[in-house]
C-alpha cells in the first residue's frame, strides 16, 4: 500500500498504510555530495532509514532502488528551526497542522523542523502532551522547543522536567504580544537563570511589547486601520531595543542566546555588535525576512496587504538585502521561516483593525529554493554554505548533529536531491500548505528539489508527494550543545575579576 495522500484535501488514513518496503534500500549515484564543510563526487547508500555508505561506485543487488544524480546535488534534507502548526493563536489556530505543513515541507526539501510548544494556561506539562497529541499525524521528523509565557514554581520546575525526560533544549520568551504571551525582564532574567543550569537554549522573540502597544494606540488614534499600521506602530527601533536588552541579559546570566525571526539592520546590528565582543549570540533571520519587502502591506485590497503581516514585521526594502549580506558573512548563521499560516479569512478577522489579524506568514515549503536562488543562484554564498545555513548549523545548535545535518554513514537518511537546472515557480494554486494565498507568490527561479528523502523513504518524486502520517518520529534534542563549551571558565573569570573590588572593600572596611 503506497498511497499517495494528499495535504490540501486531507487524508484518508485508512488509505495511507505503511509505505511498500521496496524503498528501504536506495542508492543514489553519481551525484555532487555536499555537506558543510566539504563536497565530492559519490554514491550513497541508505538502508532502514539509515545512511549506511558515502563513497564512489558502490555496487547494489536488484532489491535496491537507484536513483541517478548525475548532475545533480546531494544534500542533507532541510531543517527548519522555525514553526508553528496548528498554533492556538489570535483567536483562531493555523490552517496547517503537523501534516499538511511538513508534507508542504517535504515538497520543498525539508524533513526536520522544531514547532514551539505553546503551554496551556502556563502549564508546560500540558502544552507538550497537547502537541504530543497535534504531532500525531506528522509525516516527517520534528522536535520542540517550549515557550515560557508565565512564571511560578511550577513553570521552574516543570522546565527542568522538559530537559531532562522530555528531549526539549531550548525556550522562547516573548518579549512581544502584550496581555498574552508577552513576559517581563523580570521573568526573563529568572527563565535565562533556568536555561543556564539546565544547559538549555535561550531564545527570544525580540521587540519591546509595550512600546508596540503605545504605537498601536497611536495609529488607531491617527486613524490608521489597515494592514500598513502593522508595520508602522512597531518600528525596527523596537526591534533593536529588545534585541540590545536581551543579548544585555544574557550577558548579565551569562547564557547563550538565540534571536529568532531577526527581521531589521537594527537588531542585526546587535547581534553583530555582541558577537564581535565575544558574546555567544545567534542570529535567525527567516525567508520572508531576507526576501521581501514592505511594499506588499501598502496593498489597496486587504487581502493581498493582510497576508504579509507577521512580527516583527516584514521592513522597508534594504533590511533584506542587509540580512543577506549578514547571513553571507557570519553574522547570522542559519535561516528559518517561521512558517505561520492563516488563510485570507482568518486574516479577515481583522479588516476594521489591524491589531486582530492574525500574525504570521507561510516559508516552509518555499525556504530551501527561495534560499539557493537569493544566495547561491546570486553566488553570495558556497554550496557547503548552503548546506550549513538551512539544515547543519541548526543541527549543531540543536544538538542533534551528526545524526542529522549531515550526509555521513551512520547520519540518519534525511537528503535531497537538488538539480541546478531545473527550475521553480512558487503560486498558491501548486503549493501543499493548505494555505489559499503565499507571500512569495509568483517568484520563480532556478535550481529545484527533485527528490526528498526522509527516514529513508522517497517521499517527493516527479513532482508527487507519498507521506504516510504517523511516519514521523520525535527527535529528542539533548541539552548542552556546543554553545555551552567552556561557558564556566568564562564565568570563574568574571567571578575572580569580582574579588579584586571585594578585597579591596574588606580591607577598607
Ligand atoms: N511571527 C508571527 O507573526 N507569528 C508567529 C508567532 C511568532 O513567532 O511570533
Ligand atoms: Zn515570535
Ligand atoms: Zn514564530
Amino acid at each position: 500500500n503506497n498511497q499517495v495522500c494528499d495535504a490540501w484535501n486531507g487524508y484518508d488514513e485508512a488509505q495511507c498504510g505503511i509505505q511498500a518496503s521496496s524503498s528501504s534500500k536506495i542508492l543514489i549515484k553519481g551525484g555532487t555530495v555536499v555537506n558543510a564543510h566539504h563536497q565530492e563526487i559519490a554514491d550513497v547508500y541508505v538502508e532502514n532509514g539509515i545512511i549506511v555508505a558515502v563513497k564512489p561506485n558502490i555496487k547494489v543487488g536488484d532489491d535496491v532502488t537507484v536513483l541517478d544524480a548525475t548532475g545533480k546535488y546531494v544534500m542533507p534534507g532541510g531543517i527548519d528551526p522555525h514553526t508553528h502548526l496548528a498554533m492556538e493563536f489570535m483567536g483562531t489556530e493555523t490552517i496547517d497542522d503537523f501534516f499538511s505543513g511538513q508534507a508542504a515541507a517535504l515538497a520543498g526539501g525539508t524533513t526536520m523542523h522544531i514547532d514551539f510548544v505553546i503551554p496551556v494556561n502556563g502549564s508546560l506539562s500540558a502544552g507538550f502532551k497537547a502537541y504530543e497529541r497535534k504531532a500525531e499525524s506528522s509525516c516527517m521528523d520534528y522536535g520542540f522547543h517550549m515557550a515560557i509565557t508565565k512564571w511560578d514554581e511550577v513553570v521552574a520546575e516543570e522546565m527542568e522536567i522538559m530537559v531532562k525526560e522530555k528531549g526539549i533544549n531550548s525556550f522562547k520568551f516573548f518579549m512581544a504580544y502584550k496581555g498574552s504571551l508577552m513576559i517581563n525582564d523580570e521573568l526573563l532574567l529568572e527563565g535565562f537563570k533556568r536555561c543556564k543550569s539546565f544547559g538549555a537554549l535561550a531564545m527570544v522573540h525580540a521587540e519591546n511589547g509595550d512600546a508596540v502597544f503605545e504605537g498601536q494606540k497611536r495609529m488607531i488614534e491617527l486613524g490608521i486601520t489597515g494592514p500598513e499600521g502593522h508595520a508602522l506602530s512597531r518600528p525596527p527601533m523596537l526591534e533593536g531595543e529588545a534585541t540590545s536588552r536581551a543579548i544585555r541579559l544574557a550577558s548579565f546570566v551569562n547564557v547563550p542566546l538565540y534571536v529568532v525571526h531577526v527581521m531589521s539592520i537594527d537588531a542585526m546590528e546587535e547581534i553583530a555588535k555582541a558577537r564581535k565582543s565575544g558574546q555567544r549570540v545567534i542570529g535567525e533571520p527567516v525567508v520572508s525576512g531576507l526576501i521581501l519587502d514592505d511594499s506588499g502591506l501598502w496593498a489597496p485590497d486587504f487581502v493581498t496587504a493582510a497576508k504579509y503581516v507577521m512580527s516583527p514585521p516584514i521592513r522597508a526594502s534594504g533590511h533584506n538585502k542587509a540580512l543577506q549580506a549578514a547571513l553571507s558573512s557570519g553574522v547570522l548563521q542559519l535561516v528559518g521561516t517561521d512558517h505561520c499560516a492563516f488563510t485570507s479569512t482568518q486574516k479577515s478577522f481583522g479588516i476594521d483593525d489591524f491589531r486582530k489579524i492574525p500574525n504570521g506568514v507561510n516559508g516552509i515549503e518555499e525556504r530551501m529554493h527561495l534560499v539557493w536562488h537569493t544566495m547561491v543562484e546570486s553566488g553570495k554564498i558556497s554550496l557547503t554554505d548552503y548546506v550549513r545555513l538551512t539544515s547543519t548549523e541548526c543541527a549543531r545548535i540543536f544538538n542533534i548533529y551528526p545524526r542529522k545535518g549531515a550526509i555521513l554513514a551512520g547520519s540518519d537518511a534525511d537528503i535531497i536531491i537538488l538539480n541546478p537546472n531545473s527550475s521553480f515557480e512558487i503560486t498558491a494554486r501548486s503549493h501543499h500548505s493548505r494555505l489559499d494565498t503565499n507571500v512569495f507568490e509568483g517568484m520563480k527561479g532556478k535550481g529545484k528539489v527533485e527528490v526528498t528523502i526522509a527516514g529513508g523513504r522517497i517521499v517527493w518524486e516527479n513532482d508527487q508527494l507519498k507521506v504516510v502520517p504517523g511516519s514521523g518520529k520525535y527527535i529528542e534534542m539533548p541539552p548542552f550543545s556546543y554553545l555551552f563549551d567552556g561557558i564556566e571558565k568564562a564565568e570563574a573569570k568574571y567571578l575572580s575579576s569580582l574579588h579584586a573590588p571585594v578585597k579591596r572593600f574588606n580591607s577598607a572596611t
